[in-house]
This record gives C-alpha cells, structure tokens and sequence, in this order.
C-alpha cells in the first residue's frame, strides 16, 4: 500500500528538517488500496467531534491490512485514543464510518469484539492476587469465554506472554514490564484476529519496552494482526511494518514503514565556491528542488547517480570540494509531517 496524504484535505506536508520533500506533487500519494477483506480495520471519513467543538478525530480514512504489525503514530493530543475508542465502539463517531474485520462500528460491537483484544487502559488488577488469579477473576467477568477451557487458556496466555515461572507470584510483586505483559495476556485469554494497543510501553522502562516490543512481534508472527498506538518512533520503527502518522486529528501519512523510507528526498550537497555554476550543472541534469547555500548547493537526488553528477560537475568546471548524499533519517520525515518532535528515545 502506498503512502497516502490526507486525501480530504489534499494536504501535502512541507520539508522535514533534513530538506527532503517526503510527500511532494511530483510523487502524489493515492489514498488506500486493497479489497477490504484484506483490511483488518478500514474507516472511511471517521469524526469526532467533542462537545465543545473540539474536532479530535477529522475525516480519517484508515486501512490496517491484515498481518500488519501497524504503528498509529502521533503526538499526544493527535487523536490516537478517540480513534481506538471509536474502533471499539466505546466512543460513537460524529460522522464518518469505520468497520473492524469487516464488521461496522459501533453497531457490530456484539458480534466482533469476541475477535478483538484490546488494551486501552490497562485492565485494573489486584495487588494481593497472583497474575494467575487475576486472569482467571479476569475471565470469569468475559461472557464470551467458556469456563470449562479457563485454566487451559489462562495457562496459555501466561505462557503466550512469558509470565508462566511468575504466574503464582502476586501481581504487586511483579516488574512494570510484567504487569503490561499480564494485560496483554489477558487481552489474549481467548483466540484473537485483532490486538488494538494504545501506547503499550508507556511507563516502561527500557527493559518493560523491550519484553513488550518483542512480545508484540511475537503476537503478530502467530497471524495476530497487531494495532499499536504510539507517540514514540523509535517504537514504532523497531516492531511495526506499517504506520499511520496523525497530527491535529489528521492523517498525514499511511503505508508500509518501507514505503516510507523509500518517499524520503534523498538529496545530494555540493561544496563549492563556484555555486551559480554547479546551479546550472545540477538543473541542466534535471535534479529537483536545488538551494543555494554560503558555498554549497544542494538538491534532490531524484533518479540521478551520485557519481555520475559529480562527472557532470567537474565537466562543467565546477569545484568540488565536497560531495555528501544525505538521506534524512525517518525521525525528519515524521516531524516533517507532524511538525512537531517525536520523543525518540523510546
Ligand atoms: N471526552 C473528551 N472531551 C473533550 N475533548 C476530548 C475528549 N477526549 C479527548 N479529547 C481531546 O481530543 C484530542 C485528542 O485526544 P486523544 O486522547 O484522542 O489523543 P491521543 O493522540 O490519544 O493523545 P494522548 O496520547 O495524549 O492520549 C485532545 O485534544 C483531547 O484533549
């Protein structure tokens, strides 16, 4: 799938720090592709509108495939939690559809949440309980589940989730990274098509990050399809194969992180004192987007070999005194298209 804009508001984000135009008129972005029984979640025009006017979700057309490990990525305040809510049927949309495993929202919520484990907040446990004891308490409370199969499945979801050798131990005992693997078994104490995560890791500490990072990979590699909002890249880069980028409610970008990576402007620089020849060099070989710095030239890299512009460069009398490819890292393509920072550091 490629990457999509914002096909309602037809807004195209400007450069990102590195310089590179990730999402340009020259490389349009198509909105979503693929039949939707390929689709795990499909939303179509999703809003909500809050009381008071807040617009906290506008025009949102999501396609999460089925398989994806699919990263929701924003900053705080962008959206993420009122689109699961919706997902979830827990928040009525103000306009706009969504359908979860080909099931419409919030009125298939009966039939499909059986298939969805989901972890918004996380479920409260407690403390003087062993994790066992409190998937089982946890079961119990799912109309869904079968009792007869409780112990099997609870033995299954601890092991699932690694928590076997600790799950006699009392929940307060347990790391933080424990206790969100133990929310996630108990999002997977019944057999699940869906994961919807909202922000998995926060709290965490590197450690709990990783077990979590892992255990997500792991769910998915089982044919899991794994929804996971988060406001950290490097999260989202390490254990998601597709994203969806929102700022302010909307969508900015969705597609495989390998598409992604592969928008980004690769732009080549120029050091040189003879600049306004190297500007004519670069535009007579057609390269795009060309700025003029204190003795430097830079431009877009487009299909042009690297070796073969600085040939055309010293052919045309221009001297080189530096020649740099820079490719800007996924952190300048997603500020560029939230326009804000992204805690990075995970
Ligand atoms: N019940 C509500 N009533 C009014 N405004 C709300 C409500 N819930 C959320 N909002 C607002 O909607 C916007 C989006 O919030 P949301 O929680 O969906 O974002 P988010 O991306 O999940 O951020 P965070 O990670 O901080 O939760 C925010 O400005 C928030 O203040």
């Amino acid at each position: 799938m490629p990457i999509a804009q914002n096909t309602r508001t037809g807004e195209v984000p400007d450069d990102g720090p590195g310089g590179g135009a990730v999402l340009t008129a020259e490389r349009p972005m198509t909105g979503r592709t693929g039949a939707d029984e390929d689709l795990s979640i499909v939303t179509d025009g999703l809003t909500k509108r809050f009381a008071g006017g807040q617009v906290a979700v506008d025009a949102l057309d999501l396609a999460v495939p089925a398989g994806a490990v699919f990263g929701f990525l924003g900053p705080n305040g962008s959206g993420k939690t009122t689109t699961i809510r919706m997902l979830l049927g827990l928040v009525t949309p103000t306009s706009g559809t969504c359908r979860v495993l080909g099931t419409p929202m919030p009125g298939g919520a009966g039939t499909v949440l059986s298939k969805v484990g989901a972890l918004v907040e996380g479920p409260a446990f407690y403390p003087y309980l062993s994790g066992e004891a409190n998937l089982r308490r946890y079961d119990a409370a799912d109309r869904s589940a079968d009792p007869r199969t409780a112990s099997a499945r609870i033995g299954l979801a601890l092991e699932r989730v690694g928590l076997s050798a600790a799950a006699r131990k009392r929940y307060r005992a347990y790391s933080l990274g424990m206790r969100q693997r133990l929310a996630i078994a108990a999002a997977l104490l019944v057999p699940r098509q869906l994961l919807i995560l909202d922000e998995p890791t926060n709290g965490l500490d590197p450690q709990g990050t990783r077990e979590v990072r892992a255990l997500v990979k792991e769910i998915a590699a089982d044919g899991t399809t794994v929804f996971v909002s988060s406001h950290l890249l490097a999260e989202v880069e390490q254990m998601c194969s597709h994203v969806a980028v929102m700022r302010a409610g909307l969508l900015v970008a969705q597609g495989p992180i390998a598409d992604l990576r592969a928008a980004e402007a690769v732009r080549i620089r120029v050091e040189t004192p003879d600049t306004a020849e190297a500007v004519a060099v670069l535009a007579g070989l057609g390269l795009p987007e060309i700025r003029v710095g204190d003795g430097e030239v830079g431009a877009g890299l487009a299909t042009e070999a690297p070796e073969r512009i600085c040939a055309a460069l010293v052919t045309g009398g221009v001297a080189v005194r530096g020649l740099a490819v820079q490719r800007p890292s996924l952190e300048d393509v997603f500020v560029g298209l939230t326009g804000e920072g992204f805690d990075v550091d995970g």
